[in-house]
């Protein structure tokens, strides 16, 4: 598990170090400029010509350091630097004083040509508005050459909080950042413009990181350690029982690959509840399935009180891919919010007659209230984000350009999972925001999402806690996704690739 942090933060972790802990700043921003280099010397910078550009707060002056490294090891380095130098902050006019004590050359106005390499140090996690004036034009030359730009913390002009650029950023090739991820260096587009991240560890110990308490975290695969773990003595019934009720007439291949992931990912037994038109397909396609169909048209007492005991037999349920928005999908769904005593994954069409539902409901609460009113504890939603903005009454760019403010409306002084599905899924419950960094724009192919739905059933099947099995189940469908990438390119990924890839990702941890 890795802490993401967001300005203030990390603010706080520089400022708890130094004050409280006593280690002062100057040997953080020592260790932070090595750290620069030696990722520097990773790829290979020899003899080229080699530009620090530097601001007038504490990147600047980490940009400074590195520099003056740099000249006593023998490169040709310079420093460029943008702002009024008089309101340089203390520890970079310290640097620069140093700087000129060696002898560097400190420019104020430089060809940037001339340079093959720049050390981006203009604004690191301080940047407090749009970016204007000399640090525009720089930061636009910058993009518009060709040099191999290194960025210090995190690209100039990137908001750490939102990942968007403050008017302009810096697009760099690598970005070397202090002790923690930021946020801004993890979601789109700030991703993008970092180029490849390194998180350099620079002495922040680790009671200053808890103190922040982030609830922000991403996975890797030392986390394949949460997994259900498969006991020797067991039977199918030891990996739990899940109920995908899918699929509608002339659509079966939601139910094929939510169940077939549900199995794939380690379920003992896996029911689909779907419309009779799709028995044969279900059969022939997944042999293992048990299978519960209904006729749309023919809807008696019986059919309910054996849906009823279909709910009652699951000890997980997924409801709603590709179940479309009838009056029967419509009743499938009043069923199991009412009946349901354990976790429900509503996905989909589930998530779009929810919607209606809440439509319809006319009282002083808030929209998000009334959404939590109707779902039993413990519901899993996993919307795309147009469905998100269909759920909860809001334009699409609000959510789009607001996604962690999103998640907090979700989930605040609730007990609702929301998996906010999007390049960087988010997976948010009432303490957590999870930041998924797996998977690729392969994925983005129909059948993936039903194919998480079956995955995180899995996962609460066999025993994990619906939060984790929700984190836990994006991680894995993403590692997956990046195997299947492998093997198919993104191209031609399928969702039946991600399935077939969950192999590769569950049984190392055999
Ligand atoms: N102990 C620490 O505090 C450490 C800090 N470090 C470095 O310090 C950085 C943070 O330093 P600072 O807090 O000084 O902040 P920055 O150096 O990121 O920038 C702050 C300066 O830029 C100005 N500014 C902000 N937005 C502007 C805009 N749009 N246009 C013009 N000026 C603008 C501010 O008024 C301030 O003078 C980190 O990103 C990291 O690189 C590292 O050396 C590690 C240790
Ligand atoms: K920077």
């Amino acid at each position: 598990m890795k802490t993401i942090v967001n300005s203030a933060q990390m603010k706080a972790v520089d400022d708890y170090t130094v004050e409280k802990v006593g280690i002062p700043a100057i040997v953080l921003m020592e260790r932070a400029a090595l750290s620069v280099i030696d990722e520097m010397k990773k790829h290979g910078v020899t003899k080229e010509k080699i530009l620090a550009v530097c601001g007038i707060g504490n990147n600047g002056a980490d940009g400074v350091a590195a520099a003056r490294i740099l000249y006593l090891q023998s490169y040709t380095v310079a420093i460029l630097l943008v702002g009024d130098e008089d309101k340089a902050s203390p520890l970079l006019k310290q640097q620069l004083l140093i700087a000129r004590n060696l002898g560097i050359s400190i420019y104020n106005n430089i060809a940037i040509t001339e340079y093959t390499i720049i050390i981006d140090a203009i604004f690191g996690i301080g940047l407090s508005r749009n970016i204007s004036g000399i640090y525009k034009e720089i930061i636009e030359e910058i993009n518009a050459g060709s040099h191999t730009v290194y960025s210090v913390d995190i690209p100039s002009g990137l908001s750490a909080d939102t990942a968007k650029p403050m008017d302009i950023a810096i697009k760099a090739d690598y970005t070397i950042t202090f002790g923690l991820n930021k946020i801004g260096l993890i979601l789109y587009p700030g991703c993008e413009y970092a180029g490849n991240v390194i998180v350099e560890e620079i002495g922040f110990p680790e009671i200053a990181v808890n103190q922040v308490n982030s609830p922000y975290f991403s996975y890797d695969t030392n986390d394949l350690n949460k997994l259900p773990k498969r006991l020797n003595y067991s039977n199918k019934g030891t990996f739990g029982k899940v109920l995908v009720i899918a699929g509608s007439v002339n659509i079966s291949g939601a139910c094929y690959f939510s169940a077939k992931a549900a199995y794939r990912a380690g379920s003992g037994l896996v029911k689909v509840m779907t419309a009779e038109e799709n028995r044969i397909i279900i059969q022939s396609q997944l042999p293992e399935a048990l299978l519960y169909t209904y006729k749309s048209d023919n809807w008696d007492d019986c059919t309910e009180e054996q849906i009823l005991k279909e709910i009652e037999w699951a000890k997980v349920i997924v409801i709603g891919p590709g179940i479309g928005m009838s009056n029967t999908s419509g009743r499938l769904l009043d069923l199991v919010l009412e009946h349901a005593k354990v976790p429900v994954i509503l996905d989909a069409d589930g998530i779009n007659l929810l919607s209606e539902k809440v439509n319809s409901m006319h009282n002083d609460n808030s929209r998000i209230e009334n959404i939590v009113s109707i779902l039993p504890k413990q519901t899993i939603l996993t919307p795309h984000l147009k469905e998100l903005s269909v759920l909860l009454d809001m334009p699409l760019d609000t959510i789009i350009n607001n996604l962690l403010g999103i998640a907090d409306i979700c989930t605040c002084k609730n007990d609702l999972i929301t998996v906010l599905k999007d390049a960087r899924t988010i997976v948010a419950n009432k303490k957590e925001r999870y930041i998924n960094i797996s998977g690729n724009n392969g994925m983005s192919t129909g059948g993936s999402g039903d194919v998480l739905t079956g995955i995180i059933a899995a996962f609460i099947a066999q025993g994990l806690e619906a939060k984790e099995a929700a984190k836990l189940g994006v991680y894995t469908h993403g590692l997956a996704g990046d195997k299947a990438r492998e093997l198919k390119g993104s191209y031609c990924l399928i969702a039946s690739d991600i399935i077939d890839a969950l192999a590769q990702v569950l049984n190392n941890n055999d």
